[in-house]
């Protein structure tokens, strides 16, 4: 379950300040596919990164799995990022010297797995995503779909319970969005992984069992209109 509590995230600038997120209460439970919507600029990616401890509140709390974001420690907050949620983004983040496989095997590397096992699970993890046979191939080697569904993989490598989506089907053509959904909403449906995709494309929000429409930092809707569960 996720919770945020009259969450506030204030940003200091030259100018002044700005609220990018108003005292906020949301929650998502476990299992939940949600899609975040709202104009440009009306904190979407702000809520997000709180939701996976990329950044704090400027006041209330961010509970996710009963812990509270903002009372970790740095150190902690790191260890809870790596371990509990994948990230996916816009523009994959994928690192252009590596290989498809290196990529996936990232986390598992930094959380020190042993080399046998990081070799198993890459190979499984390349089938779960329908990317066998393209280990060996550099990024710039791959289709933007095949370039998300090696990040997704690269997500998924430590298992996490919790997949954060910022825009995944933004850069995409229609058919690689599609084949992106499925394979998010498979992963949700078959193995109960919580997705929150932050989305301004109406078709690919309809994948979501809810959307959460977001204006000026304030929740302005939430639920089931216009959702179509598929
Ligand atoms: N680090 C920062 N410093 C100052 N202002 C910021 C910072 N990050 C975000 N903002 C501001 O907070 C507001 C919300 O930003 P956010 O990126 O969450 O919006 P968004 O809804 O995701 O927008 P978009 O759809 O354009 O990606 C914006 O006005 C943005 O300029």
């Amino acid at each position: 379950m996720i919770k945020l509590e009259q969450v506030s995230k204030v940003f200091a600038m030259e100018a002044g300040h700005f609220t990018a997120l108003k005292q906020t209460d949301i929650r998502i439970g476990n299992g939940e596919f949600i899609a975040i919507m709202g104009p440009s600029g009306s904190g979407k990616s702000t809520l997000l990164q709180l939701i996976g401890g990329l950044d704090l509140p400027t006041s209330g709390s961010v509970i996710v799995d009963g812990v509270t974001l903002n009372q970790l420690n740095e150190k902690e907050r790191t260890l809870f990022r790596r371990t509990k949620v994948g990230f996916v983004f816009q523009n994959y983040q994928l690192l252009p010297m590596m290989t498809a496989a290196e990529n996936i095997a990232l986390p598992l590397a930094a959380n020190r797995a042993p080399k046998s096992e990081i070799k198993s699970r890459v190979q499984r993890l390349l089938r779960d995503v329908n990317l066998e046979g393209n280990e060996h191939r550099f990024p710039s080697q791959l289709s933007g779909g095949q370039q998300q569904r090696v990040a997704i993989a690269r997500a998924l490598a430590m298992k996490p319970q919790l997949i954060l989506a910022d825009e995944p089907t933004g850069n995409l053509d229609r058919k690689n969005g599609r084949d992106v959904l499925q394979l998010l909403s498979r992963l949700n449906k078959e193995e109960g992984i919580t997705v929150v995709m932050v989305t301004h494309d109406q078709q690919a929000a309809q994948t979501a069992d809810r959307i959460i429409l977001l204006r000026d930092g304030e929740v302005v809707q939430e639920g089931q209109e216009g959702v179509e569960r598929r």
